[in-house]
């Protein structure tokens, strides 16, 4: 049988890394990366990762903040698309998106692994669709209206890089985040980082799971 090429999983903190490797163990064709925060460092760092070896795909994986109402703290979101909203033109008409200047898209594909988002909806409740890619995380209720319009069920700071890096080596991308916190108006005391920390400990165990019964991870999502 021909040798499975490694998946790449990048995260933002060692914290994330740790959690993650207690759920995947001793997993030879897994590697895990700490890619920094926001998605200029993680684009920098998992584009220079891929440069060093073949890769099958790469996953980028986190805490996040959960719109209300559509991914609570504690739930797994999974990303259908990134959209990274800030990437653009200001104007007195309003915003002129990148892709309206014609400069490239404000949007990346991402997929969906059935068998891995099927067996982690047995232990969570898993929510698919868009995770935004922000430079500034949302804070006031200013933005968090502006942001909410866009449909996203989540927010995070690296998506947009990680899927950018995997994009210009060919690769499949995944995003599947752990919810922190809320978007909205900043308050740290109610962000709950020991239960996002166990959730990414289970996505790696689930992985691992999915891993050794030689499925591929970046099956297309219909
Ligand atoms: O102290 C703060 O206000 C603060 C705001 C955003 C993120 C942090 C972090 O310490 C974690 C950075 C890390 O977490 C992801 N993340 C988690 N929740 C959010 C969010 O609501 N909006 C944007 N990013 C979020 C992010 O991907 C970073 O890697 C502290």
């Amino acid at each position: 049988m021909l040798d499975k090429l490694p998946v790449l999983l990048a995260v933002s903190v060692e914290q994330e890394k740790e959690a993650l490797e207690q759920g995947l163990g001793k997993q030879s064709t897994i590697e895990v990366i700490v890619c920094g925060v926001g998605f200029a460092a993680a684009a920098a760092n998992t584009a220079k990762q891929l440069s060093t070896k073949p890769y099958r795909g790469v996953i980028n994986i986190g805490i996040a903040g959960g719109f209300p109402k559509r991914a609570a703290i504690g739930s797994i979101v999974a990303a259908s698309s990134i959209i990274a909203p800030e990437i653009g033109a200001e104007s007195p008409e309003g915003f002129i998106s990148i892709d309206e200047l014609g400069f490239g898209t404000q949007e990346q594909q991402a997929r969906i692994d059935r068998q891995l988002v099927g067996k982690l909806s047995h232990s969570h409740h898993v929510h698919e669709g868009i995770i935004l890619s922000v430079l500034t995380a949302t804070g006031t209720e200013k933005t968090y209206l502006e942001r909410e319009k866009l449909g996203a069920i989540a927010e995070a700071m690296e998506g947009y890089g990680v899927a950018a890096a995997a994009k210009s080596f060919n690769l499949p991308f995944s995003e599947l985040r752990t919810i922190s916190n809320e978007v909205g108006v900043r308050d740290k005391s109610k962000w709950n980082f020991p239960l996002a920390f166990k959730g990414i400990k289970e996505i790696g165990q689930t992985i691992k799971e999915v891993e050794q019964d030689e499925y591929c991870l970046f099956s297309m999502s219909e």
